[in-house]
């Protein structure tokens, strides 16, 4: 099937599922969608539950932070506020300009995630392709998508909506776009974001370099073309 046809046949079923939070939800429910093209998906469903508070709707980058902290050669757990931007796709940018790592090079030190690595080169070449491509990479390797991974990526992005995030601390989650670095309104687009009490905020003021902007700017030409795709607008 291709891309085009894909983007036709998912949309009808989150139309569907979109009419049914309508109909049936609480006003106050809260949607991580994960099924593919997850962000046009997202966009989708919010439209047809015209209802609903629109920022009750997200779509899932989460697996993507995660594999990209995994990639970083550094202590995993202890990588902060490393972005995934735009669409959860190959087009997706993992920024790790804004990230830092706790404990490192040792205890109770705190260095950039940028001189923790000390090798932009990577960072813009392999490590950019990697994670951007890692979701097709599984599906090659197993006949399937990712599947505990991204239980557990849903899991994070859930808990840290509900639950918050850490002061100084950023998740990303694919939220509509209120214009923010550009991205035109409505979007549904992955930023960096903090949450509280069940809300989440897009994280505002970061600066961006012109490799960045490039990125960000080309994932969101796609999520355009994919919204034109799927609702022919
Ligand atoms: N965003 C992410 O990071 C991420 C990660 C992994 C997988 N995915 C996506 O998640 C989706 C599910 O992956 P999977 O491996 O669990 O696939 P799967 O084939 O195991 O499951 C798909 C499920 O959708 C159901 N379904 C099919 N048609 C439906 C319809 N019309 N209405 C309602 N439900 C319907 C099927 O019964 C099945 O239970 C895929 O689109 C995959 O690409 C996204
Ligand atoms: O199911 C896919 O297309 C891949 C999945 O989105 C992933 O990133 O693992």
């Amino acid at each position: 099937m291709e891309r085009g046809d894909l983007l036709s046949v998912n949309a009808k079923i989150f139309e569907g599922q979109g009419q049914a939070i309508e109909a049936h939800a609480d006003r106050n429910v809260k949607v991580c969608v994960v099924g593919n093209p997850a962000n046009t998906n997202c966009l989708i469903a919010m439209q047809n539950a015209p209802s609903i508070p629109k920022e009750n709707f997200t779509a899932m980058t989460r697996l993507d932070q995660n594999r990209a902290a995994e990639r970083l050669k550094v202590p995993v757990a202890d990588i902060k506020n490393v972005i995934i931007w735009g669409n959860h796709s190959s087009t997706q940018y993992p920024d790790i300009n804004h990230g830092f790592v706790e404990n490192f090079p040792s205890k109770h030190l705190r260095t950039t995630v940028k001189s923790a690595v000390n090798d932009d080169e990577w960072v813009k070449g392999v490590f950019l392709k990697k994670v951007q491509d890692r979701g097709a990479e599984i599906i090659q390797a197993r006949g399937l998508s990712s599947a505990a991974s991204a239980a557990n990526a849903c899991l994070d992005h859930v808990r840290d909506w509900i639950l918050g995030t850490k002061p100084g601390e950023w998740v990303s989650m694919a939220v509509p776009s209120d214009g923010s670095y550009g991205v035109p309104r409505g979007l549904i687009y992955s930023f960096p974001v903090t949450c509280s009490a069940g809300n989440y905020r897009i994280v505002h003021g970061l600066p961006i370099d012109k490799f960045s902007r490039e990125k960000m700017d080309a994932t969101a030409k796609e999520l355009l073309q994919e919204k034109e795709l799927a609702l022919g607008k």
